[in-house]
């Protein structure tokens, strides 16, 4: 029996779990000591973050480096209409306040980088990844298993979803151990290019919470495993049974550590091409910025340089949706299979390539100068949204 005593109301506000077996008032002071690192207060972080704060967890980390936006507000629900335009990190702690004033909540409004992930997240016992892209991904758990820390991590795009706790128990696996390799990224669309139905993260991000309240409280059997979801499968749930950790897993393997510091790894480019759409968003991603040009320049250059081709690489169909004046359209895949034969070679001319948000345009840049291409050849920072925001308002946004 516990010697510990909570505030009188907490006995009031958290009874209904307190009297569930296993859980106790044990389990409620666990929790209150407890703090948990939330990278990501998007589709997955904002119910994680929600249901952590109304259990009671003592002291709640969000990191974030992005503003609320109207797209966000479908499935990312600490968010409200009258905090677009403010950092989520913020605008989740606010909401959290609301929910259980009593929670510590610390919001951290830069992004996780290779140079802050150690010192961000030595302070807190879980570590929850609730972001969207692969370099960020393997950034966290090799944090978490430098840091000795459980990582439970969800993902969500389109009607799917998965969740596993990573670097957890005896002998659990981390990230690079189940997935040594990243995922080619052509095939790592984000939501923002694929789709996704809110609810999914609703759920994954739930289950994160769930997870790390057994992991705190002691409920957790510790087992590894990695849940598949897809809502439109019956049974919408699959568990797979995970290996213990990789002996050769240059991460967490017991030949010991053949990944670099974590302050000194170059998380983008062991993940390649699709990169994150960080750089419009004040981080600076290391060897591309001279082949970049943001929105306000582009429409600069566009007033003022006569000898400017205009390459817009989506899709014909979201061309067909809006598009620049003067801009031409030449399909990402059909580019890339044979560059020269649509944008012919010529030094004289500046070619700028543009896409809806700053990730195709990357990869067109390097197909072209790939196939011999010289002189400017740059993309447009953030895509036709950037163009939106930065330049014309009046810019369809989709
Ligand atoms: N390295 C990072 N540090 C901090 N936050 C991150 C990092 N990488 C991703 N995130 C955050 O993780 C969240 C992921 O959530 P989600 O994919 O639902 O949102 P989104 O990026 O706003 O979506 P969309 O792709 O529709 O714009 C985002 O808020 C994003 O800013």
């Amino acid at each position: 029996m516990s010697t510990g005593r909570l505030p009188l109301e907490d006995y009031q506000r958290y009874g209904r779990q307190m009297i569930l077996d296993g859980f106790g008032l044990e389990g409620q002071l666990k929790l209150q000591k407890a703090s948990v690192a939330v990278v990501g207060a998007g589709g997955l972080g904002c119910p994680a973050l929600q249901y952590l704060a109304a259990a009671g967890v003592g002291k709640l980390g969000i990191i974030d480096h992005d503003v609320v936006e109207l797209s966000n507000l479908q499935r990312q629900i600490l968010h409200t209409q009258e905090r677009i335009g403010i950092p989520k990190a913020v605008s989740a702690a606010e909401a959290i306040k609301q929910i259980n004033s009593r929670v510590e909540v610390v919001p951290i409004t830069s992004a996780l980088l290779p140079t802050n992930a150690l010192d961000l997240l030595e302070p807190y016992d879980i570590i929850l990844d609730c972001t969207d892209n692969a370099p960020t991904r393997y950034l966290l758990s090799d944090t978490a298993v430098q840091l000795g820390k459980p990582l439970v991590s969800g993902a969500a795009q389109k009607y799917d979803g998965q969740l596993c706790i990573y670097n957890y128990g005896e002998n659990g696996p981390c990230y690079r151990c189940l997935f040594p390799k990243p995922t080619a990224p052509e095939l790592a669309g984000s939501c923002a290019e694929v789709g996704i139905l809110g609810v999914v993260t609703g759920i994954i991000g739930n289950l994160q919470a769930l997870e790390t309240i057994k992991i705190i409280t002691g409920l957790h059997e510790g087992k590894a495993s990695l849940l598949i979801f897809s809502a439109l499968s019956t049974p919408p749930f699959r568990s797979i049974k995970l290996r213990s950790k990789r002996p050769t897993c240059p991460a967490c393997g017991v030949e010991g550590q053949k990944v670099g510091r974590i302050s000194e790894t170059d998380y983008v480019a062991f993940c390649g091409g699709d990169r994150p759409d960080w750089v419009s968003k004040g981080m600076v991603v290391e060897g591309r910025t001279e082949y970049r040009i943001t929105a306000k320049e582009m429409r600069h250059v566009l007033q003022s340089s006569p000898t400017t081709r205009l390459i817009d690489v989506r899709p014909p169909v979201e061309y067909g949706i809006c598009h620049l004046p003067n801009s031409i359209n030449v399909p990402l895949n059909e580019l890339v299979a044979d560059p020269t034969s649509f944008v012919k070679i010529d030094e004289e001319l500046e070619t700028y390539f543009v896409c809806r948000l700053g990730n195709d345009s990357q990869l067109a840049v390097d197909a072209l100068r790939s196939a011999g291409g010289k002189g400017i050849i740059k993309d447009v920072v953030g895509g036709l949204r950037a163009w939106s925001k930065d330049v014309d308002p009046d810019f369809p946004v989709y």
